[in-house]
């Protein structure tokens, strides 16, 4: 032990141990414990050491960093000691806004954004300040010769000699007075040189030219209105006001923490520790604070961000300022505790990067919205899905019209936008697709499927043509931007959409098979080029199939209902896991949802909103784009898309179950049907036997059709199924046609 070694007040050597902390000397406690923030220091650095009470003793107020220092110098600490203590409050060597290449850009363009911003607001306001100069001059002109007249007369030392003559003290007088003398002899010499240096100055600006005139009386201004300038109004506004929001300190988090009901933290802090740690200085982070808190062993950032609401409770803060996000690049237990000026759905209508100018490359994420830190984000729509989900009226169709401007805007996709509620949000997109409807009728409906078939099939001549393509130009296997410009090829981008897609899914007729497709075309379509864009406003099991929803790799909830909706949108376990779109508030956070599957973590984003006009501009940019590129095809062409091929139901009941053979069970009807028409009905065949009478039921429900009991004897034993009476079909359809052939 060296001699250094710190010594309590008994005289017995203490060991330091690095970086566990030594006990307080009495003092020191005494002095903590009286203190009226319950033995809190009031400091801001709250680094502290879990262990450190225990070594203390039970009673032992948390030992903070300040207070150890001054431990350590009331002890006499040695020098490797101090640096221990020392390393605890170290500050990090890479700021924590530069851990990552996509942060550090984002506050750089912060930081020039914000000088940008101050630059503009004086330079627009530079003719205002130069007119204050301009007034402040007269003051500033007698304050100058003034000033100048006081200088070369030595009025300075006049107090000096009036005392000396009042006090009768003729020496120091008369030497004060021969000072005075000395100075005035010298300094009239420089008062002449200077009236000469600004007469031939005159006299040179008096024969310049013009501009040199005015720029000399600009800086004479500036001169005598700076001299002029009272000292309590500053010339220059602000272009910043000054902080509103109170800042984020250690003792309110660590209090804040205190309070939302993670056990762990408050049996913490019923010891009297903080609970929570600090693994670097809460710092400003764009438009709000910055913390980055380890939790204790056993507490994940998804327990503190399943009582985000207690949170900002805790800290006075609005609901939509305070975003809990984890840090898994860390370790599970690390948050990031995000706490904004502003309350996010306060911060208006966004506007979409492409709103106005620029093109997209279908290759890069498509500008989408901003996280909560103001930090842009994109939805990345190459070898993705995209599926969106919420309540009516929370910004579905306004997510969708901007990922559909994004492809819309690069013009070697292809685009087949399906709005199935007739709505017309997507109708500026018409001039721009291949394929378009608009409408919740069955044709519409109808449509809509027999897109979703045409894609499958889109997707299986894919595979062997990508299959096929030389090693050079693809080496991958994977389409590039240079393959997406081949026209000749034929494997460019195809963007389908599907808004309110719950209308195709749960239709009782085209609903399974479109679901089948679906999920084909999600599986195996996205590493061909061929991406599906699902809204859905009834995210339940009927209305989206499971094999849909378990498929998408980009998840964006607006806010829904419940845990159910929430997991079929974000994935399972998502509520679970504290992801949960059930926060948001009906309308008020209309636009911002969960983004899962872009970022490393679930991402809080605010969606860019493009209403009808600004689609309309868009829409227009992106057909120019084609009509110069050579890509609208299909119905932007003014050609007819592929025919729809309307299945009629009746007509093929009819065809496969005669009058004559009488009633006949569900489940041969539906083999047989599969057997008619395997495209339309073939996901039917392969039900078991109730679920194919419940299909065939669903599916003649909207025609006013009911199965009915039908027993049949077997084996002599009577069995009862469901099944359908053929006649009163076969009577319908005769009298459909005779109307349809009348009108
Ligand atoms: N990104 C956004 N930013 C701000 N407000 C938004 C945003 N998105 C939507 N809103 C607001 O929410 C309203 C409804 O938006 P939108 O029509 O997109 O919702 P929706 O979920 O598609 O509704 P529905 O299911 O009824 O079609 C808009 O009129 C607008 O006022």
């Amino acid at each position: 032990m060296s001699e250094n070694t710190p010594r309590n007040e008994h005289g017995d050597a203490e060991v330091i141990d690095f970086p566990t902390m030594v006990p307080l000397p009495q003092e020191v406690r005494e002095g903590q414990e009286n203190t009226p923030d319950s033995g809190k220091p009031p400091t801001s650095e709250r680094v502290t050491h879990d262990d450190a009470a225990d070594d203390a003793g039970e009673e032992a107020p948390p030992v903070r960093v300040d207070a150890q220092l001054d431990a350590y110098r009331a002890q006499g600490a040695d020098f490797l000691a101090e640096l221990a203590e020392r390393a605890q409050s170290q500050r990090p060597i890479v700021p924590a806004w530069a851990h990552s290449k996509e942060e550090a850009a984002h506050t750089l363009r912060w930081v020039v954004a914000y000088y940008a911003h101050v630059a503009a607001y004086q330079a627009t306001r530079s003719p205002k300040y130069l007119l204050k100069l301009a007034a402040r001059t007269p003051r500033g002109t007698v304050r100058a010769v003034g000033g100048f007249t006081r200088w070369v007369l030595d009025w300075e030392g006049e107090g000096a000699r009036v005392e000396a003559a009042k006090r009768n003290d003729a020496e120091t007088y008369l030497k004060l007075s021969r000072q005075r003398d000395r100075r005035v002899r010298a300094r009239a010499i420089v008062a002449v040189l200077v009236a000469i240096t600004l007469l031939i100055a005159a006299i040179l600006v008096a024969g310049a030219p013009t501009w040199a005139q005015w720029s000399t009386l600009a800086g004479l201004v500036i001169l005598l209105g700076l001299i002029g300038a009272p000292a309590d109004r500053p010339l220059i506004d602000r272009a910043a006001l000054p902080q509103q929001v109170a800042k984020l300190d250690s003792d309110v988090v660590v209090r804040a923490f205190g309070a939302i009901g993670i056990s762990a933290i408050t049996q913490a802090q019923a010891k009297g520790k903080d609970g929570i740690t600090f693994a670097s200085a809460i710092t400003r982070d764009g438009p709000g604070w910055r913390a980055d808190i380890d939790l204790p062993i056993g507490v994940t950032a998804a327990d503190v961000m399943e009582r985000r609401a207690r949170l900002a409770s805790a800290l006075r803060r609005p609901l939509g300022c305070v975003w809990p996000e984890g840090d898994p690049g860390v370790h599970e237990g690390r948050l990031v505790l995000w706490v904004g000026d502003r309350d996010l759905s306060k911060r208006g209508l966004l506007t979409w990067a492409l709103a106005k100018t620029g093109r997209h490359d279908f290759f890069a994420p498509v500008p989408f919205g901003e996280d909560p830190r103001g930090r842009a984000v994109g939805v990345p729509l190459f070898q993705h899905n995209v599926l969106i989900g919420s309540l009516p009226g929370q910004g579905k169709t306004a997510a969708v019209r901007v990922l559909t401007g994004g492809a819309a805007l690069d013009p070697s996709v292809q685009l087949w936008p399906h709005e199935l509620k007739g709505s017309g949000d997507l109708d500026p997109y018409e001039r721009v697709s291949h394929r378009f409807v608009s409408g919740i009728d069955d044709t519409s409906i109808g449509y809509a499927a027999e897109s979703m078939r045409l894609l499958r099939e889109e997707v299986m001549r894919r595979a062997p043509a990508l299959k096929k393509l030389p090693r050079d130009i693809c080496p991958d296997k994977r389409i590039t931007r240079d393959i997406a410009d081949k026209r000749s090829v034929g494997l460019f981008p195809l963007v389908a959409i599907f808004d309110e897609c719950q209308n195709l899914f749960a239709h009782p007729f085209y609903g399974a098979q479109a679901g089948e497709d679906a999920e084909f075309i999600i599986k195996v379509g996205r590493a061909l080029g061929v991406v599906l864009i699902l809204a859905t406003q009834r995210p339940d099991k009927d209305s989206l199939p499971t094999g849909v929803s378990a498929n998408v790799s980009v998840r964006f909830c607006l806010k829904v209902g419940g845990q159910v909706e929430n997991d079929m949108i974000l994935g399972t376990s998502s509520y679970k896991n504290g992801i949960r779109a059930t926060v948001f508030r009906p309308e008020v956070d209309a636009g911002n949802g969960y983004l899962v599957g872009v970022n490393a973590t679930p991402t809080v984003v605010r969606t860019a909103y493009l209403d009808q006009v600004a689609t309309d501009q868009v829409a227009q940019r992106a057909h120019a784009l084609r009509t110069a590129a050579g890509t609208l095809t299909g119905i932007a062409a003014g050609q007819d898309s592929a025919p729809v091929t309307q299945v009629d139901l009746l007509a093929d009941i009819c065809a496969v179950a005669p009058v004559s053979d009488g009633k006949v069970w569900s489940e041969t009807v539906v083999d047989r049907l599969a057997e008619l028409r395997p495209d339309a009905y073939g996901a039917w065949a392969e039900l078991e036997a109730d679920a194919k009478a419940n299909q065939l039921a669903a599916a003649l429900k909207p025609y006013g059709i009911s199965t009915i009991q039908i027993g049949r004897r077997i084996s002599g034993k009577v069995v009862n199924r469901r099944g359908i009476d053929p006649a009163p079909i076969a009577a319908m359809v005769t009298q459909r046609n005779k109307g349809r052939s009348g009108g």
